[in-house]
Parts: C-alpha cells; structure tokens; sequence
C-alpha cells in the first residue's frame, strides 16, 4: 500500500503554554487514518502558539525538509486578534485550493452558521497539500471529514502518481499490509527522515567554538566552593530520596499537582505513554553543532582572587609582571673565587667570602675587593663589590693557609678570565615589571613557582566550576548492595563520571541516585542547578517511557541546545541551558549506558568545563595513531575505545582495540587510554585497514 506522510500542526497559545491540553491535534491524527487506499504515518506532530513566524517556519520546514504530503493545521483561523493561521499559510503557499475551502465552508455552514468565521486557507507547496482546520475538536473534525473522500486523488496527484491512479483505480489494495517506512524521496527509514542531509563526516575539534568568550569579571566569590576532589561519598544537602518535590511532579500519583508534566512538542502528560513520541522530536545534531554549541554557552566563570598555593589548574586572569629583578643582585653562577677579570691569571689573597645566606651577606659587612685579592663565593651568592668575574674552585690551586686549616690565605688562578664571567648581572632572568606570566595561562607547578619567585601570593584567577553529579534510574541499587533485587543493577555510572571529573582536577558534588519519578528528578535537576555551576547526569535520556529527562529539563525552563547527536556510542546525549540570575548552568543529560556516559563525558563535559574555567584551548588533545586492526565503520562517526601503544624507534603509536565495542559492554572501557575517531561510513569507504593511520582522542595518561 502506498504511504502517506502526514503532519498536524495545533496552533494555540494555551495549549502551547500548556494551559489546556490539546485534543483536536491527536482526534485529527486518529482520523486522517481513516483515509483510503493509503497508509497514514503521522510524522510530526507539534503545538506552536499563534504566532505568524513559527507558524509559517514550521510549514516552510515541513514541506521542504521532511517533504510532508499533507498538513493539517487546527486553530487560530477566526476572527480573534490573534488568529493568524490563514496569514502565515498564505505566506508559504505557492497555489491555492479555493474550491476545498469552498466545500469546507459549504458544509459546516449546514452545521453552524458561524462556520462563516472561518477564514481558514488549503493550497499547495510544492508537493505539500496544507488544509487549515478550526481549532475546536468538533469543528476541526468536521471539516476533515468533508475533505476526506478528495484526499486521496489529491494527494496521489501531488505525488506525480496520475499515471498509477488511473491503472490502478479499480483495484485498490485491500491486505492493509504496512509498507516498510520509507523516507518519502530517499527511501531511508523515517527515523532518519527528520536528517535527511547528512552531517558532517566527523566533527573537526579544530576549527570549532569561540575560545576567547571573557567572562563577567564581577560578581567574584565562589558560592559553592564546597566540594573537593575527594568528597564524593555524600550528597551535600540533597538526599534525593527523600526530599520533598517543592514544585509540580507530574506523575498521576503526585497529589497537588497544577500541571502536570508535558512533552515538550506534543504537551501530552508525560504519564500517558501511549501518546510518547514514536520519533524523537530532537533534531540529530552533528558532533560539530553539538560541540559548537558547547563552547558558545560555556562562558568563562567569574574572576577571583586566590591565593598562590591554591591556584593550582586555574587560569590566571591577569598578567603577573614581577615586582623586582631576579636576581636581585650580581650572582655567582659558580662555586669559587670572585675577582678582578684584569688580574686573572695570578696568585691572590683571599680576603672574605660570600655565602648564600642572608645573614651573613658580604654587602653588609662592606668590604671591597681589590687588585691582588679574592672573595670566596658560593653558587647563586652576591659578587662583593670590585669583583667583576668568578673563577671556579676546579681552575684555582691552594698555596697557603691558616695553621689550623681552616681558612684559605692565598690562592692561584689557573686561567684567565673575562670580565662577567660566570657572573648573573642583575634582572638577567626576569627584569622589574616585566611579564613573567600572560593572563589565560592555566596555572602549573611551574607557574605556581614563578608566581613565588616573584612574590605574586595573591592572584586574579577564573573560578572554576563546580560540577554536580547524579544517576537516574529505579532500578539502580547502591554499589554497596550485597545482594540484588529483582531488576537491579549496581549504579556504577556516577562514581564514573565523578572520577572521570576529578582525575581532570574538576570539584564534584554527588547527588546520589535519583529513580525515574518526575518529581525526583525535577528536584534533583533544581538543587543541583542551584548548588553547582554544572550538572551531569546518566540515563533517562532515549526513547523508553521512563526516560524523563528532556521533558523534566523544558519544564524546569531549561533551553535543550540538542537531544541528540549522530555519534556512536551516545546518540541521545542531551545538552540544556538553564538561565539563572546572570549564569548559564550547563546541564548534561548522558546516555545511561556506561560507554556511552563516559565517552560523551569525554567528549562534552570535559571541554565545557575547561572552557567555562578560563581555557584558551579547551578542545580534548588530538593525536595520530596507526590501526593494529581493520576495522569496519558506522552509519555514525564512532568513538572507539583504543589503547596507545609506543614501539621503539616509532613514532606514532599502535591504537589496539580494547575489544567488543557495544556501548553496554563496560570492558570496552578498560584500559582505554583514548577513543579512535573514526568517521562515518559511506558508498566509497566501509572499513579502515591495519597499520593506517587514524584520529585518536587522549582521555587517560599513557
Ligand atoms: N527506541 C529507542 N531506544 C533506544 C534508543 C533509541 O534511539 N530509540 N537509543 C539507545 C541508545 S543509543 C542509548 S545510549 C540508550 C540510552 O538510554 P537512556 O539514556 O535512556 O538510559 P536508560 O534507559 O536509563 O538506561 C540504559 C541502560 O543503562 C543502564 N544504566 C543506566 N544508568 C546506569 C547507572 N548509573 N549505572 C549502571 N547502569 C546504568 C540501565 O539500567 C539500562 O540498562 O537508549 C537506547 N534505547
Ligand atoms: O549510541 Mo548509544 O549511545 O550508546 O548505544
Ligand atoms: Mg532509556
């Protein structure tokens, strides 16, 4: 049977808001069904406020991208100020169908006469037949059923099948059998239909994001400097299991509940899961979009002051320039005898010496060395004044002493010497004011060095973020558990992610386990917000009808910059903003299965907080490594798990496979010092050969 590709549109400020729940959308998507010799697919269905723009961006995307057959629109075709249905299809269609208004109006003139309001608009793009319907349920389906039996010649005309129509006319199929759903032009399944251009090969982490965002360099102070690297074993204030849900939950069982919780598109109560997405209504972003999209929302944090020794891996957010020379004074660079170059070589008296102490500084005592005379001097210790050069020990010989050996009296100089010689002239290394240190340099022991050595003990550094963690899931039991119930697992993702943060010198804070209970996890989502300037999660992010998160993320007034990503593993990877005064928090939603959550850890979160930290160059480092293996590709870019492997002599590494490479196997992850990056495949290229060579991403030390 042939296929139709249908999409309604509900265009309603209320139900946009979800102030009421959309039901002339879901009858009209039943009823259309009822269409004859066609099989219906409902490709898209979406709620958009009357507003003239999105209703025409949605028409114009509908019939030019996903090529649509049919749209169906309901609502805002009165006379009501803010009805602009008509207005907006009348922008995007290219013919009208006059006489389908016509009919539409006829009839429903013989059931209101109020259908006279109507000024509902059908016409064509391209090959796209838009009907407007009135947005009440029974008006809507009313004028649906008028246009119902024209449909099918309509339809078949636009699909250039006319020829096929009138061969087949008389017999049209009876079986019901469903076609396999095919994109309607390239023939790809419809779960990809939403892309049909496909993305980029692989994402090119060197040409993308805006590194040098500056932050808001007031509001300093850090609010939720809490955790350390080490406190990961209790949730700082938040128990998720048995706080209270202070805003609405959503679940039929929440008592009190406004509003409950909606799909974000659809406005359907998340509870009700026969009405779930059947496709996911997040766009596939590449992995250049996604991460793009990363960098521009991760702003560096705000600037403050700390103190040297605990400035370690932040970024220094001014130019430290030294206050005073180094070294201050004329130093020995030897251990031996200071001198007159001119005199040299000769036998000379040894008249004091200078020490590296600075009690017992030749400067203080006075002395001048003069013609026929030696200071003795250590490495790194003032040249007494007159001395204008150092001989080493090893180019001098004893010739006379003290009775008790305890001091030299006269000495003899092998060699000649030159004037400066083995001698540092002062501010030889670093001069007064100038920069020893650019500001954006990420602060490291070196740097922690030179910041003492200059005497720069309090620094204007970025804050870096704080980063609170959780695990969603029911089924997840804590790791300590002896013995599993019925359906649990271990929750091994969160010690993970949490790991994976801190051994890359990021705070954590861990929230615990969350199970999937919408009033759990908003409030989990809430607290963390507050309390951390990033937050990662696992799981509850695909296509089950427990998978929460995006709808908890759009209720909570997060922005999702995207829900999905064509990668492998990690494809439902969700990245969200949440405004709050003046941050952005960032929010990761990472796939549930372990590979999948550490890889995009990897690969996102790790770059977004290098970047809100202040980083020039937050982008993961990037080498070239050889395949021990062949290996075959992906439809999806793909990260595979690698170890790097140096043979003498060689100078590109081996990238041995760590095995089975399913994003539920953990083992993959073993040993993984890095992920191959491996683009997708196509017509001219399905698999890459041992020994050539390959992108490899460095997540661990070798
Ligand atoms: N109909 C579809 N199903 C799935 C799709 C899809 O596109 N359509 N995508 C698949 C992909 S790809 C991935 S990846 C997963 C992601 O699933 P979720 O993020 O929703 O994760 P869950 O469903 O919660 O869990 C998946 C899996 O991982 C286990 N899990 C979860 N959290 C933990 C944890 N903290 N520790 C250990 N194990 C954990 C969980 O028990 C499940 O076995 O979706 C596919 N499905
Ligand atoms: O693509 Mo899913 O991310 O890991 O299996
Ligand atoms: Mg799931």
């Amino acid at each position: 049977m042939n296929t139709i590709f249908v999409g309604v549109l509900t265009v309603s400020d209320r139900c946009s808001r979800g102030e009421s729940e959309d039901v002339s959308g879901p009858t009209l998507q039943k009823l259309i069904t009822e269409i004859k010799r066609f099989q219906v697919v409902i490709k898209v269905y979406k709620i958009v406020p009357d507003e003239k723009t999105e209703i025409k961006s949605t028409l114009k995307d509908w019939s030019d991208r996903l090529n649509l057959n049919l749209i169906l629109t309901t609502g805002g075709t009165g006379f009501a100020e803010r009805d602009v249905t008509p207005e907006a299809t009348r922008m995007v269609i290219e013919k009208e169908a006059n006489a389908m208004m016509v009919a539409i109006a006829v009839a429903s003139l013989k059931f209101s006469p109020n259908a006279m309001l109507s000024r509902a608009v059908c016409g064509i793009r391209g090959s796209t037949l838009i009907i407007n319907l009135p947005g009440s349920v029974k008006a809507s389906s009313e004028c649906l059923r008028v246009v119902l039996p024209s449909l099918p010649h309509a339809l078949s005309l636009l699909k250039g099948e006319v020829k096929r129509i009138s061969k087949d006319h008389m017999e049209l199929p009876q079986d019901g059998t469903p076609t396999p759903l095919k994109h309607p032009t390239t023939g790809t399944p419809t779960h990809l239909n939403t892309h049909p251009q496909v993305p980029p090969p692989h994402f090119n982490p060197h040409n993308t994001g805006t590194p040098h965002d500056t932050g808001t360099p007031h509001n300093t102070g850090a609010p939720h400097d809490t955790g350390t690297p080490h406190d990961t074993g209790t949730p700082p204030t938040l128990t998720p299991h048995n706080t209270g849900t202070p805003h609405n939950t959503g679940t039929p069982h929440d008592t009190g509940t406004p509003t409950p919780l909606k799909h974000p598109t659809t406005g359907t109560p998340i509870y009700k899961v026969a009405r779930r997405h059947r496709t996911s209504p997040y766009p596939l972003a590449s992995m250049d979009e996604a991460f793009s999209s990363i960098l521009r929302n991760a702003v560096p944090l705000p600037i403050i002051s700390k103190h040297y020794s605990d400035a370690m891996d932040h970024v220094l957010a001014e130019d430290i320039r030294a206050k005073s020379p180094i070294p201050p004074f004329p130093a020995s660079i030897m251990d031996g005898y200071a001198v007159i170059a001119s005199d040299t070589p000769c036998d000379l008296n040894v008249v004091g010496s200078s020490v590296c102490d600075r009690d017992n500084c030749n400067h203080s005592s006075g002395v001048t060395v003069e013609k026929g005379q030696a200071f003795r001097i250590t490495t790194g210790a003032p040249l007494p004044v007159g001395a204008n050069a150092v001989v080493p020990v090893e180019d001098t010989l004893l010739l006379k002493e003290t009775d008790n050996g305890r001091e030299e009296l006269e000495v003899r100089i092998l060699k000649l010497v030159r004037a400066g010689e083995s001698v540092r002239p002062i501010g030889c290394d670093i001069k007064t004011g100038e920069v020893v240190i650019k500001s954006s340099t990420k602060i490291g022991p070196s740097e922690c060095g030179i910041l003492a050595s200059v005497g720069a003990t309090t620094v204007k550094v970025h804050q870096k973020p704080t980063v609170a963690v959780f695990s969603t899931g029911s089924e997840l039991a804590s790791p300590e558990t002896e013995s599993l119930g019925p359906g649990e697992i271990r929750d091994s993702n969160r010690i993970l992610l949490i790991t994976t943060l801190q051994s890359n010198n990021f705070k954590t804070l861990d929230f615990g386990i969350v199970p999937d209970k919408p009033g759990e996890l908003k409030a989990a989502l809430l607290s963390a917000c507050e309390k951390a300037d990033v937050v990662v999660t696992t799981g509850g992010v695909s296509m089950g009808e427990k998978d929460f998160l995006k709808e908890i993320l759009v209720n909570i007034g997060a922005k999702i910059e995207f829900g999905r990503v064509f990668m492998k593993p990690g494809k439902p990877s969700t990245f969200a903003t949440l405004q709050s005064g003046d941050r952005k928090k960032c929010i990761f939603a990472l796939p549930g299965k372990f590979v999948s959550a550490v890889v995009t850890c990897n690969l996102f979160v790790l770059p977004a907080l290098r970047k809100l930290s202040g980083f020039l160059e937050p982008r993961p480092t990037i080498l070239s490594a050889k395949l021990s293996s062949e290996v075959r590709l992906d439809a999806r870019p793909e990260y595979q798990r690698v170890q790097l492997r140096w043979e003498p002599q060689e100078p590109i590494p081996w990238a041995q496979s760590t095995g089975r490479q399913v994003s539920s196997r953990l083992l993959s992850m073993l040993t993984a010092n890095a992920l191959l990056m491996l683009p997708p495949r196509s017509d001219t290229c399905t698999s890459i050969k041992r020994g050539e060579i390959v992108d490899a991403m460095v997540i661990d030390r070798f």
